[in-house]
Order: C-alpha cells, then sequence, then structure tokens
C-alpha cells in the first residue's frame, strides 16, 4: 500500500481511491487518484482523475469544499457552486464519494485537506503567497543545511547503484536482519518508523517481524523505488507506507512505538543524519518508545603507519618540481602538503598498527539532544605500549540494538569483518615519537558545518616523560585540520589479517580498554584470521 502523506514541499498524491458521484442523475462508481497542489496564484486545489481519462474530473477551490467523514473508509466531498444570483448562502450542489483501502490513507487525505486549506503546505519561496498566506517557515533541515549539499546528497541516495552498495554490505544489513528478527517482540503488532527508508529494506525486515503498521519516510527519489519494491512484496508492503519527504518536514497520523533506521556516516557522524534520527524521536516517537539503533560509540587510539605517512607525504612531491614546462611549481608545494594531510584517510587497517587501547565516546540517541551533535569535543589519554612515531588518531564506531530478547552490536572496528564504513585516520604532519609507558594526550573537536558532514581539530601531545621529567609537561605537541567530507579512500591495499599468533595479544590489547562490547552476544568484534594452510606456507 502506498500514500504519499504529509509531504510538504509537493504535492500530496492518493494514487487509488474509489470515486463515487452522488449529484450526477445516475450515481456510479469508478477507480481514480486525487492529489492536491498549488494552482499557478498559489491556491490550493483538489484535482481528481479518473483512470480512464487525463483530464481531471474535479479540479476544485480548497477553499470553496467542505470534507466530512462518513466513516473509516469513506469521506464525503461537497462543492460549493455559484449559483449565478448574489445570494448571501451558499449552495453545496456538487457531492461525491472518496473510498480508500485502509483507514490509514483515509485519515491521511482528511489530515492533507485540512492542511492544504490552512496553507500549512505548499511551495516555500519565502514570499507570501498570492492570495495573502504566508508560506511555511523553513524547516530545521533547511535552516541548518546548504541547499547545493543536500541537493547532491538526496541526488546520491536517489540512485539504486548506491542502496545496492549498502545493501551488498552483508555485516551491515545481516546485522539489522538479525537484530530485527531476533527481536521479533519488539516490532510485533507495534507502529514503526523506518527513518531514511532508502529502498525501504529495514521497513521491510520490521513488517517480516509483524509490525502492525511501517512508515517509511525517505527524502530522495528512491521513495518511488521503496514503493515499487514494497508494491512488490504485497504480503509485508500492505502494512507498509511509503512516504516521500524529509524527517523534519513530513507530518504521520500516528506516533511510533519503535524507530528503525541506519543513519550512520564515516566515523559515525559524517552526513549529520544522526540529528535527523533525534528530530525523528522528539516528533514521531512515543515516550519510553524504542529505537534500533539506540547508541552509538566512536573508539580512537594513536597509530604508527610509517608506509601511510610516507605515501601521504610523496603525493606532494609533484609541488617540488622546479622546471615543470619551464615553471617553478614549488611556491605551492606547502599548500599541497597540508592539502593532502587535511584529508581524512578511509581504508581497512590491520589492528596492529594501534600503539595504545582504544578510548571510546558514546552518543545515546535515546536521550541526546539534536544540538549536542553540532559540536563533539573529545579529550585525549592514551598510554603507548611501545616506542615508536605516532603518526595520528584511528577512529572507528560501533552501534547497539538494545533488542528486549538480543542485544546485538553493529561493529566497524580494525581486525572485525570489514564493512563499507571501513576505519578512518586522522595522519599528523609532523609526527611524534613516544616510548613505551609515555602518555598521549590530547583533543579530537568536531564542529559541524552545513555541507552536511564537519571540521575535524586534532591535537596530539607526548607528555614529558621518565625520571626528573617536568609533571604534566609536554614534550612534542603535533595539530591539524581536516575536513571529514574530503576523505582520501585508500581502499586498493589489501584487507587486513591478522595471524593467528597475533590474535590473542590483540583481544588483549583491544579488551584491556573495553573495545568488546559491554553487552555482548558472541557478535561483536572479531579478528579476522589467515586460515591455517595460508599462514603456514607464510611462516615457512
Ligand atoms: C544510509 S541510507 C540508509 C537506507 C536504508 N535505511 C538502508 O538501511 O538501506 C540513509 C537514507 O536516509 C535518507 N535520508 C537522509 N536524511 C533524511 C531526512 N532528513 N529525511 C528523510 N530521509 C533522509 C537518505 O536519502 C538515504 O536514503
Amino acid at each position: 500500500m502506498e500514500a504519499p502523506l504529509g509531504q510538504k514541499q509537493r504535492p500530496h498524491e492518493f494514487p487509488s481511491i474509489t470515486l463515487s458521484h452522488l449529484s450526477s442523475p445516475a450515481p456510479s462508481s469508478a477507480s481514480a487518484s486525487a492529489s492536491f497542489a498549488e494552482d499557478n496564484s498559489g491556491c490550493p486545489r483538489l484535482r481528481i482523475h479518473q483512470l480512464s481519462s487525463p483530464d481531471p474530473v474535479f479540479d476544485l477551490d480548497l477553499q470553496n469544499i467542505q470534507i466530512f467523514k462518513l466513516g473509516p473508509l469513506e469521506l464525503l466531498c461537497a462543492s460549493e457552486e455559484t449559483g449565478g444570483d448574489d445570494s448571501e448562502e451558499k449552495s453545496f450542489s456538487r457531492a461525491f464519494k472518496i473510498g480508500f483501502g485502509t483507514k490509514v490513507e483515509c485519515k491521511a487525505f482528511y489530515s492533507a485537506c485540512e492542511q492544504w486549506k490552512l496553507g500549512l503546505v505548499g511551495a516555500r519561496t519565502g514570499e507570501p503567497l498570492a492570495n495573502g498566506r504566508l508560506t511555511v517557515p523553513k524547516s530545521k533541515f533547511d535552516n541548518k543545511i546548504d541547499t547545493t549539499s543536500a541537493k547532491m546528497y538526496f541526488h546520491y541516495y536517489g540512485q539504486l547503484l548506491h542502496q545496492q552498495n549498502m545493501l551488498q554490505d552483508y555485516v551491515r544489513t545481516g546485522t539489522y536482519y538479525a537484530a530485527v528478527i531476533e527481536n521479533r517482540v519488539d516490532f510485533h503488532g507495534r507502529v514503526v518508523v523506518d527513518v531514511g527508508a532508502g529502498s525501504g529494506i529495514l521497513s521491510l525486515f520490521a513488517a517480516q517481524a509483524g509490525a502492525k503498521h511501517v512508515y517509511a519516510v525517505e527524502a530522495s527519489e528512491m521513495a518511488e523505488y521503496a514503493r515499487r519494491l514494497v508494491a512488490g512484496n504485497p504480503s509485508l508492503g500492505q502494512r507498509i507506507t511509503v512516504i516521500k519527504g524529509k524527517i523534519e518536514e513530513v507530518e504521520l497520523p500516528e506516533k511510533a512505538d519503535i524507530l528503525i533506521s541506519e543513519p550512520m556516516g564515516t566515523l559515525l557522524v559524517n552526513e549529520r543524519m544522526l540529528e535527523t534520527y533525534v528530530i525523528a524521536r522528539d516528533r514521531f516517537l512515543i515516550p519510553d518508545g524504542k529505537m534500533f539503533p539506540s547508541l552509538g560509540r566512536i573508539h580512537m587510539a594513536p597509530f604508527s603507519d610509517e608506509y601511510l605517512y610516507v605515501e601521504i607525504a610523496n603525493k606532494a612531491l609533484f609541488w617540488q618540481q622546479h622546471n615543470y614546462y619551464g615553471v617553478d611549481l614549488t611556491p605551492l608545494y606547502g599548500s599541497a602538503f597540508q592539502g593532502y594531510f587535511s584529508q581524512p584517510v578511509v581504508d581497512a587497517f590491520d589492528p596492529r598498527l594501534l600503539v595504545s587501547p582504544p578510548i571510546i565516546h558514546t552518543l545515546d540517541f535515546t536521550s541526546m539532544k539534536e544540538e549536542d551533535l553540532y559540536e563533539i569535543d573529545i579529550p585525549l589519554n592514551f598510554v603507548s605500549s611501545v616506542g615508536t612515531r605516532v603518526h595520528g588518531l584511528a577512529c572507528w564506531f560501533d552501534v547497539l540494538f538494545n533488542g528486549s530478547s538480543v542485544q546485538r552490536w553493529l561493529t566497524t572496528a580494525p581486525g572485525a569483518p570489514t564493512t563499507h564504513w571501513y576505519q578512518l585516520r586522522c595522519v599528523l604532519a609532523q609526527p611524534i615519537y613516544v616510548m613505551a609507558g609515555q602518555e598521549i594526550t590530547g583533543r579530537f573537536h568536531l564542529v559541524s558545518h552545513s555541507a552536511q558532514s564537519y571540521t575535524i581539530y586534532l591535537t596530539m601531545s607526548a607528555k614529558m616523560w621518565g625520571a626528573g621529567a617536568d609533571q604534566g609537561g609536554i614534550l612534542q605537541t603535533s595539530s591539524c585540520k581536516l575536513d571529514l567530507k574530503e576523505p582520501y579512500y585508500r581502499l586498493s591495499q589489501p584487507q587486513p589479517y591478522v595471524l593467528q599468533q597475533d590474535q590473542q595479544s590483540n583481544q588483549q590489547l583491544m579488551q584491556s580498554q573495553e573495545i568488546s562490547p559491554s553487552i555482548q552476544d558472541g557478535t561483536g568484534p572479531s579478528l579476522a584470521v589467515i586460515p591455517s594452510h595460508i599462514s603456514e606456507s607464510l611462516n615457512q
């Protein structure tokens, strides 16, 4: 079943209604579609098309019609007609009945009609409409996000190939599936909102788990594909309504018992969709309703990777040429060098590159405020387990599905089965030197920007160390500024494998700082191991 409700910028459309003429000499019924839209002068109109004809059977000024509820599936629409005389009395001489397949559609039509009449929807030009009504104020999303960025973002997600990329991340999609199906008790008989539904896959999972009704809200053109996927799975689809629009703008006919969403970007927060998830909670979730996932954690640890450092530094060497077709390029070398080090590196790295156990920053989606995500400030404190050159900070994240039956984690940790998020590393242009046991302090400061991402300010310092050292003094500091929106995807590297003999020491390192989730169901971080016949041949 598909009924796009609550969309503010585009017409509301109700593709399958039944139209019964009452005022014509011979009452009749026919399949039809209805839509609300503005005419050129900004007046809201209701247009009804019979499926057999391209011309509308009714094209009515909404201010001149009255809608009455006849029953849960039926409305009566009476249209005022000017009789040609000057009488003050209105005559509603044309009337027709509109029938709906479901109560939800019927309710949605009635509320859409009210909203359009009141001028709560319509084109948002920022100008008063021609008939004097003021347009709707900009939504929370439009206020903070740059229009061009949003356009490109939703264009990207409107393409099936990008949805396929996510669907083919079996670690991701499989974990969502398992988390939903193992926790049927949280979905059965419940109203669910799928926040940013994409292809609609999570809505279909929720319906499989017995959801009473799922509202799949998707802002991009993918909503049309989601409708087709839902319609093509009718036993589940009859309990799913796809709504095209932004979470920040759509209206839903009822509150949700549970939200499901996949709002995670690189480093958890990229794309700024977690804010949308929190807004959905505040707008649509009943008090004490559930969220799948309910919590996210960013893990951070210093790393040493000489190869990566040299690779990045070498990229700028091009600008050291004094005679490039007779031109000296060196004036731009410094800027090029800075530019390469302002790109966070996305790849799957070997966890043996970590020089200390990670620290964790937790985001509780059930209680945090949207504004808490505008700026994230994390103090860093580590103790190096080896003497080495530290090249920067490595980060990854996990999220928790806190189901009533099973608690399941989706992790993107190094050494765990690789996901399409990989891991993220911020590389310092100036590495720092540490000894085993030396303290590394610093700050990881994320500041959101209107292009749906963050500027990262990273500072790492080696503390004074050893006998006679100034207590709390800093020996060496290095800082860098990176744009999370412009990562360097370094994915041609072979996938990381960990030799069996190293697995134990890695697990000890990670577990000593709670890298393995405290609520564990055996699906948390597991380290990939080279099959023994391969590792044996490598060891020869
Ligand atoms: C990471 S994808 C997940 C898609 C799908 N839920 C899945 O798991 O395969 C996020 C989806 O949310 C949509 N989205 C992002 N922000 C949104 C918003 N403010 N309102 C509605 N949809 C949004 C995007 O267009 C995209 O399709």
